[in-house]
């Protein structure tokens, strides 16, 4: 008998099967210069890095290419959502039918004790023989030895099915909720703790519960075969607890899903306020903080303290339809055995075998909890894997040059009916450099976020190249692109490792590299670790200017060919702001299409093109020269208009 163990000790891959050993053909010296960095242009090598996109291990023996067969298994890699959830339960079959088969010998061999106890006084107590007492005994200590090896092994089993199940859906889900968190949803990593709830309840008591709730017919039989007014009153209580429980569900399911959903949002807020945990502190917003939370945790509370009445009440009502059965039973048994229809072994047999038929049903009512929590949270994780998702798999192109072309960009966010950008075009070749400006909440993070591939337009097209971003291999297109966000967290670990965006395959060259390229080895090299330097959660010790650096230095690793800057000089003083002119200025050399959205006019020298943007809409268009006079024109227009306006002081001339 084995565990099954196709997944054991789990592993959370990143890696289709197949693919290391593709690789390694490919590649027979890699292993032994792990820093020799892929040629740029290397359809091979970026065939091989599409293949570690997060793809679910196959089910165990399961057909079609599996581990170790080197052939190319890529649809595997972008299998539909739904099929992970399928894959991952087939790759659980095998588990799961073992457990039933044990659970059925167990339920069997706990038919033990009423039976030795019905030998015991209707045998051995009448014939007064020790041979058959022994045997009866040896038998029966072999059968509970049985059992508990078995129920041992069932829980074991169950241990590793709840393993394998998140580590084969870990990483899809994972997947799926931070493509879901970038376009804004909130239930994001919440479904990370739904598929460890999902774990959990696979891996409890109520589980084993539903297993062994199949066989209690078994036992209403053996009653009935003892003496059918027995059955009849063990299989009354049956449907009595049955009917309890169908009203536990109907009475608890509703408050449940509330309790969960205000857990979740308690759960949110708390991750939010970790995050802003010394906004809070430094201006004194901790109760308020607290507040926040608490509501939504109380809320949650409120909710389950009314469902878990309700189940505790109902849990104890199917306690006492139990016991007061067991009673009924004995004393209709005694009644019977006066009569002498039965035995008294008999009489004592059938109690507790309506006993054990009834179990189920009541731990069914007592873990009721546990089982919708998991149900819910299992819905949310299937939802989530629902989501249409661009899975689709693209042909690897030949690296971009860089040419963007936008084309009648609109986009509305779902949900809403707001129109954030509307009508934008606009055409970059390679190795421009655009400026977008314009008021504040005019679209233009928006823009910036869609030109990545980030967020997809409601209309319209962006393209890269000539083809649209929603057709670009997502990893392939990822390596072209450098993005430097709005709000800029950097990831806890090296700052090496975050310039490599945390990839394990980058040799010290790039990253050298990417920091000369974006001019921060000097401010790199003032730490005394340099680039070994640990960034903590909250981005210390670096300031916020040098982190702004660190991650410019992000988007410039590995080559990319667009680099969208979302106000990359936010927090950069005269020296920073120069430096990042330093870096534009080399990034157009190597032709580099570059996007840079600034409110600052101090790096619109350093660009080609300019776009405002307002109101979602392109104001202006053209070249710097032609542009920025327009520009100064106006500003001094509005100047002027604001000094004349009643009531407000003539600003001092600098
Ligand atoms: N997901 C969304 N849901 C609703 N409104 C949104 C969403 N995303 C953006 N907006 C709205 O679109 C407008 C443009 O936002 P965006 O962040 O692009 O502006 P911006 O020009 O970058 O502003 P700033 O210069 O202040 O950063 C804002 O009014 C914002 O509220």
């Amino acid at each position: 008998m084995r565990l099954p163990r196709a997944t054991w000790p789990p592993v959370f891959t990143t890696e289709r099967p197949g693919a290391a050993a593709t690789a390694r053909k490919a590649a027979p010296d890699a292993g032994a210069s792990p820093q020799k960095a892929p040629p740029p242009v290397d359809l091979a090598g970026r065939q091989q890095a599409r293949d570690q996109i997060i793809a679910p291990t196959p089910p165990a023996g399961g057909k079609g290419g599996g581990a170790g067969t080197g052939k190319s298994t890529s649809r595997r890699a972008y299998q539909p959502r739904a099929d992970v959830i399928r894959n991952g339960l087939r790759a659980c079959s095998r588990g799961i039918l073992q457990v039933g088969a044990f659970s059925v010998v167990i339920n069997i061999l706990m038919l033990t004790v009423p039976l030795y106890l019905f030998q015991l006084s209707d045998r051995v107590l009448t014939s007064r023989s020790i041979d058959t007492l022994a045997m009866l005994s040896i038998i029966a200590v072999g059968a509970l030895t049985l059992l508990v090896l078995l129920d041992a092994l069932r829980r074991f089993v169950l241990t590793r099915i709840a393993v394998q199940l998140e580590s084969l859906l870990g990483a899809p889900v994972m997947s799926a909720a931070l493509r879901s968190a970038d376009v804004g949803a909130t239930r994001d990593i919440q479904a990370l703790r739904d598929l460890q709830q999902v774990r959990s309840f696979i891996n409890g008591p109520v589980m084993l519960v539903m297993f062994d709730a199949p066989m209690a017919p078994l036992y209403f039989l053996a009653v009935f075969l003892i003496h059918p007014a027995l059955g009849i009153i063990a299989t009354g209580a049956g449907v009595v607890l049955f009917g309890i429980a169908v009203l536990n569900e109907r009475m608890t399911a509703k408050e449940y899903g509330v309790a969960g959903n205000f857990a979740m949002r308690a759960n949110i807020q708390a991750s939010a306020q970790a995050r802003n945990a010394q906004v809070i502190g430094a201006m004194g917003m901790l109760e308020e903080a607290i507040l926040l939370w608490g509501r939504e945790n109380a809320a949650s509370m409120k909710a389950q303290v009314h469902a878990n009445d309700r189940n505790i009440y109902l849990a104890s009502v199917s306690r006492y339809v139990r016991l007061v059965t067991q009673i009924g039973i004995l004393g209709w048994g005694a009644y019977l055995a006066v009569q002498g229809s039965v035995t008294g072994g008999m009489m004592i047999a059938a109690s507790l075998i309506a006993s054990r038929a009834l179990a189920p049903i009541e731990g069914a009512i007592d873990g009721w909890r546990g089982f919708v929590q998991a149900k819910s949270a299992y819905r949310r994780v299937r939802s989530l894997l629902d989501m249409p998702a661009n899975d689709t798999e693209r042909m690897l192109l030949p690296k971009p040059e860089g040419r963007v072309q936008a084309d009648k960009l609109l986009y509305i966010p779902p949900g809403t009916r707001r129109t954030v950008l509307n009508g934008v075009s606009f055409t970059l070749e390679a190795g421009d450099s655009l400026a977008v400006i314009g008021p504040s909440g005019g679209g233009k993070s928006t823009l910036a976020r869609m030109l990545v591939g980030c967020i997809a337009p409601t209309a319209g097209s962006v393209r890269l190249d000539f083809m649209d971003l929603r057709n670009w291999d997502r990893r392939q297109l990822g390596e072209s692109i450098g993005y430097l966000p709005q709000d800029i967290e950097l990831f806890p670990g090296t700052i090496k490792a975050n310039i490599a965006r945390m990839r394990e395959d980058a040799t010290d060259e790039e990253i050298a590299k990417a920091a000369a390229l974006a001019g921060v080895h000097e401010m790199i090299s003032g730490f005394q670790d340099g680039y070994e330097t640990e960034i903590a959660v909250d981005g210390s010790p670096l300031s916020g200017g040098q982190k702004q650096q660190i991650a410019l230095a992000r988007a410039f690793f590995g080559e990319p060919r667009l680099i969208v800057l979302d106000e990359p000089n936010a927090n950069l003083d005269t020296m920073g702001e120069r430096a990042l002119a330093a870096a534009l200025a080399r990034a157009r050399r190597q032709g580099i299409t570059v996007v840079l959205v600034t409110q600052r006019p101090a790096v619109l020298q350093s660009v080609s093109k300019i776009l405002i943007l307002r109101e979602g809409q392109v104001a202006a268009f053209g070249e710097r020269d032609q542009i920025l006079p327009r520009l100064m024109a106006q500003t001094q227009d509005e100047a002027l208009a604001a000094a004349r306006a009643p009531g407000v002081p003539a600003q001092p001339q600098a």
